[in-house]
């Protein structure tokens, strides 16, 4: 499976406010930019965090990007959540595209299956937090080949502490956030002397911003 991550940060590297609510980040040429890989992939995927703040619907993109692939069907979507905290009324469950939700044993097997009936493909790989390499192989299994990766903070780092990611592309908007508490681009533990080496493979100027992408090392 190749997994992109993608997000767009201030200039001080933050996703959004301390209040952890959804914030336009990107310009129109970052999102039509954004469209065009949520039409190429398979799978979109963010983690419970950015569900309970932004209640994303992850369809949003321009269906002759997705003609243009030769794709298939709507890229699913898919939410990391250990417990399922998803709200059964989430966009995600608007019926526009298959979801899956990834779980653990932790979760009650009643929430399970109102997430089922909710239109929840759900897998369970872990015990108390999603065991992301099992979730992802059992995905590969269903045919999902390409992921986007739309954050945040906790699942990107993750993804990376996992050895998952294979790219990151970052947009970085002319403003500043600022706060501590404020959601980065990589949150969780962080690393101490192990770090994710990037290989920078592109720089370009994106409305008043600037768009990064990297490889993984
Ligand atoms: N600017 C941008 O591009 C973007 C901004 N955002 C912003 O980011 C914020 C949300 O980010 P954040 O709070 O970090 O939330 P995330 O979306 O990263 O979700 C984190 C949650 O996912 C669940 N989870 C399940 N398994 C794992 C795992 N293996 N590793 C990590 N998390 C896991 C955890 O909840 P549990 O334990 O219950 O499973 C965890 O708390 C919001 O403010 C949103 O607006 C979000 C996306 C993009
Ligand atoms: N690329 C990008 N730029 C920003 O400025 C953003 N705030 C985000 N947020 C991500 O997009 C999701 C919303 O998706 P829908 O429009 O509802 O389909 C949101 O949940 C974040 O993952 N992204």
């Amino acid at each position: 499976m190749h997994v992109l991550v993608n997000a767009a940060m201030s200039a001080d590297g933050k996703l959004a406010s301390y209040r952890r609510e959804q914030l336009r980040i990107s310009g129109e040429m970052d999102f039509d930019r954004v469209d065009r890989r949520r039409a190429e992939s398979d799978a979109i995927m963010v983690g419970v965090g950015t569900v309970l703040a932004d209640d994303p619907s992850l369809t949003r993109f321009d269906r002759n990007h997705r003609d243009a692939v030769g794709g298939t069907g709507v890229p699913a979507r898919i939410v990391a959540d250990s417990q399922g905290r998803t709200p059964l009324d989430a966009a995600l469950f608007d019926g526009s595209a298959p979801t899956y939700v990834l779980t653990t044993e932790a979760a009650s097997s009643d929430r399970l299956e109102q997430l089922e009936k909710a239109g929840a493909t759900v897998v369970v790989a872990g015990k108390e937090r999603v065991d992301l390499t099992a979730a992802l192989s059992e995905l590969e299994r269903d045919g999902i080949e390409t992921l986007f990766v739309e954050g945040g903070g906790e699942l990107i780092f993750s993804l990376f502490e996992a050895d998952l990611v294979d790219e990151l592309s970052v947009y970085i908007g002319s403003l500043l956030i600022g706060g501590r508490d404020a959601p980065t681009l990589a949150d969780g533990e962080g690393f101490v002397d192990e770090f994710s080496n990037l290989i920078l493979i592109g720089v370009e100027r994106l409305d008043d911003g600037v768009f990064l992408q990297w490889s993984v090392e």
